[in-house]
């Protein structure tokens, strides 16, 4: 098999799977974690398909740090999902990052876009990856139990966030539902996102547009009147700088999406995981209503 199983680990009822493989999006192996729920480890060969999630890290990720730290595990049990948690960028030798350091950008910070600019289209088609390579990869392996084509949904955080928002909208008839924790929903506008479009799309704004969410609510209808959910907190330190959230509901008004995004700004919570992981289980419940499983 193309995949590369490294460990299994014990959580809840099911197991987290750390699995590799050589990626033809990124020319690099890339680190997936899986979380099978228990279902899936009761299930007979012949039962329904078991629906996935897809979650998108934000900015300095691997998949370690939602699988440690938001909790999907107890919901993935709760309604019977499964759980796919990709890497941020590519990594390794030969792979480009920020010119000074940042994190911002680069390794750990590949934005969910298919880079066109030198040198990180040599790599960077983390798009690519997340939406076309990763469910083929996963299915070879997993599909005879598990949906990754179509009773699949799709979140993130920050800048996970906008590839949530982001792959949804592009592939509106793909994801049956799509949330976001802090997400950056206007890239084009705000300082990481103009940094990322820059230094992976280049300078030509209509380019940047394909991505950005507040644009593409203009352009994509939204035929089943299916809401967005997304959770931000008020002492999120990246707020009012990165994410403004205002700016996706301001550009949907007199779209398909108005009155569809619902934004929820909570008093006192951060970007953390300790935010990420007190709203896990409510965007659970709103993906597992989408995915027929309540
Ligand atoms: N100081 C933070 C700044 C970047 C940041 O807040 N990253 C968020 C996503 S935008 C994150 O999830 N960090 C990893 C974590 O909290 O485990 C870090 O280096 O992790």
């Amino acid at each position: 098999m193309a995949l590369k199983l490294t460990s299994t680990i014990a959580v809840c009822g099911g197991k987290l799977l750390k699995l590799s493989h050589p990626s033809s999006s990124t020319g690099t192996n890339m680190d997936i974690n899986l979380y099978l729920p228990k279902q899936y480890y009761n299930s007979a060969e012949s039962a329904k398909l078991i629906p996935s999630l897809l979650y998108l890290s934000g900015l300095t990720c691997s998949p370690q740090n939602a699988s440690e730290k938001a909790f999907w595990q107890i919901q993935a049990d709760k309604y019977g999902f499964a759980v796919i948690f990709p890497d941020t960028s590519p990594r390794g030798e030969g792979v480009a990052t920020d010119p000074e350091g940042s994190w911002d950008f680069g390794i750990g910070a590949g934005f969910y876009v298919n880079a066109t600019e030198q040198p990180y289209s040599a790599h960077y088609n983390m798009y690519d990856y997340v939406h076309k390579e990763l469910p083929q990869v996963l299915a070879e392996e997993f599909g005879s139990k598990v949906d990754f084509f179509d009773n699949i949904s799709i979140t993130g955080h920050s800048m996970g966030g906008f590839g949530a928002l982001s792959g949804y909208l592009k592939n509106i008839n793909r994801y049956k539902s799509c949330s976001a924790f802090a997400p950056i929903v206007n890239p084009s506008t705000v300082p990481w996102g103009q940094k990322a479009f820059k230094g992976y799309l280049g300078e030509d704004k209509r380019i940047w547009a394909e991505y950005d969410p507040s644009d593409l609510v203009k352009t994509v209808t939204n035929v089943n009147g299916d809401k967005i959910l997304i959770h931000v907190g008020t002492s999120d330190p990246f707020l009012e700088k990165h994410l403004k959230p205002h700016l996706i509901e301001d550009a949907a008004k007199g779209t398909s999406w108005e009155g569809k995004i619902e934004v929820n700004i909570e008093d006192g919570f951060d970007h953390s995981y300790y935010f990420i992981s007190s709203f896990v289980p409510q965007h659970a419940e709103f993906h597992a209503k989408h995915l027929g499983l309540i």
